[in-house]
């Protein structure tokens, strides 16, 4: 579908924070900022569902809301458009092409010496609702803060409403700026860097467009209740305890959260969807927030950066092979488990591990990883006029990670995003249908 065609930008203004004062900002970056330094941003998309919804309306009333409330939450760009496309189609889950949602994203700026943190595209759809989307620097935010900034500004827009003066922010969503809170005691920040500058081959702020070949990619989104977690799990633990007794062990605790049986499961369906040779190398991991995990702890409400990406190796084969789910699910509990140890902080070789594995997946390794999170409750997000009828990470068609929420519906089951070439997609439709099956 020709989108492009039938979006028409009404506005672009630069929202500035709702204050008189002109106080200059610095906002030294920590090493877990310079980890992201140069890595492809971060483009999360919320569709509002509003039949009905008249320009007039948007115009006069949403608009001037969800202007006033950026201001208070202190924003930067807000380019502002109009679509004819069909927003039920948009939002449903089936296989769309991949490129289908970019119009609906704005780019975030970055040049050689300068680089925007945030940029903001709100899309009306006349009589179905509007968009908004959030393309974030994964150096200054990570999915913990930009949700949270979204969260903040729904928030102030829906007190706003209440037309109580103006209002103020929960405490819980007020952000902690404090840098302090991390401590780098042998200067990893600048390894980061320098290891950034060495694999770009340049001293440059911009961005990399992307970190995969990504042409005709399509999308889609599937889910996982709370049943078929539990059909996973059940089948996990009944291999593992079987191994355990054949080899004679002692049961061993997996962790066998909705996060590791959801990407046990999915990254099994990738890896047989994708068909590669048997031997071929398959490094797959995921990104964990540290800020409960460091000694102290860093505060919930810290924003900017305190997580780390964490992968391990094995073949195509231990993914394809019938206990391929329990194998995979036991590799990522057992990196959970290091993680809670803290045998990951502090590593100067992280950053190089993963450009190094970045590279290596244009010379044939399969690469699966994560965006988003089962913890961040996005579709909680409602900035008067309902919850998302849909939220997607658009970026994952950027960094070929798969992407995670928790389930619109309050369930306890997991949203996932793909995004595939059309043929692996409906390999990995049938897969991932037909494993859940008694
Ligand atoms: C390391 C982990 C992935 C492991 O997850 P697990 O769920 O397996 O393990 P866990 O110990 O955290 O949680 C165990 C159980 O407690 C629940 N639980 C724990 N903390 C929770 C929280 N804050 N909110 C909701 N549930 C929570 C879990 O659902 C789970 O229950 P149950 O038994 O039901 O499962 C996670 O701890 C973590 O750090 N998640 C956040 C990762 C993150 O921030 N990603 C974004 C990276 S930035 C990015 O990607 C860009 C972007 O998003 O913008």
């Amino acid at each position: 579908m020709a989108l492009s065609n039938t979006l028409k930008i009404h506005e672009v203004t630069q929202v500035t924070p709702f204050s008189d004062s002109t106080t200059e900002f610095s906002h030294p970056l920590t090493l877990y900022d310079t980890f992201w330094f140069n890595f492809p941003p971060v483009e999360r998309l919320y569709f509002y569902q509003i039949t009905d919804l008249t320009p007039h309306f948007f115009y006069s009333f949403i608009l001037p809301d969800l202007k006033h409330s950026l201001s208070l939450t202190l924003l930067h760009y807000l380019p502002l458009a109009e679509s004819t496309a069909d927003f039920n189609s948009l939002t449903d889950n089936g296989v769309h092409e991949a490129v289908e949602l970019h119009p609906l994203i704005p780019q975030l700026v970055t040049s050689d010496d300068k680089a925007a943190m945030i940029a903001i595209q709100i899309t009306l759809f006349p009589n179905q609702g509007f968009s908004i989307a959030i393309t974030s620097h994964h150096a200054i935010l990570d999915g913990k803060s930009s949700t949270m900034f979204i969260k903040s500004w729904a928030y102030l827009c829906k007190q706003l409403g209440k037309d109580e003066g103006e209002p103020s922010l929960l405490p819980e969503l007020t952000p902690s700026f404090d840098r302090t809170v991390i401590k780098d005691p042998t200067g990893i920040d600048m390894e980061y860097v320098n290891n950034w500058f060495a694999y770009t081959n340049t001293r440059s702020l911009k961005v990399l467009p992307n970190v995969v070949q990504n042409t005709d990619w399509v999308r889609a989104t599937f889910e996982l209740t709370r049943d078929d977690i539990q059909k996973i799990r059940n089948q996990v633990l009944l291999i593992l305890n079987k191994d355990n007794e054949k080899e004679d062990r002692q049961p061993r605790q997996v962790h066998s959260s909705t996060f590791v049986l959801t990407l046990a499961y999915v990254f099994v369906c990738l890896v047989k969807a994708r068909r590669g040779p048997d031997n071929g190398r398959v490094v797959f991991g995921f990104t964990a927030d540290l800020r409960t995990r460091l000694e102290p702890p860093v505060p919930l409400n810290y924003v900017g950066n305190c997580v780390m990406s964490h992968f391990c190796a094995a073949t195509a084969r231990d993914f394809t092979e019938e206990n391929g789910v329990a194998f995979v699910a036991k590799k990522l509990s057992d990196v959970i488990k290091g993680i809670e140890r803290g045998e990951f902080e502090g590593k100067k070789d992280a950053l190089s591990e993963i450009l190094r594995l970045i590279k290596s997946l244009s010379e044939g390794v399969q690469g699966l990883g994560v965006a988003g999170s089962t913890q961040f409750d996005v579709y909680g997000s409602d900035f008067r006029w309902g919850r998302p009828k849909k939220v997607e990470i658009v970026s994952i068609d950027k960094s070929g990670a798969i992407a995670l929420t928790k389930s619109r519906d309050k369930s306890g089951g997991v949203q996932i995003g793909v995004v595939l070439k059309k043929q692996e997609m409906e390999d990995f439709a049938s897969l991932f249908v037909d494993g859940l099956k008694d």
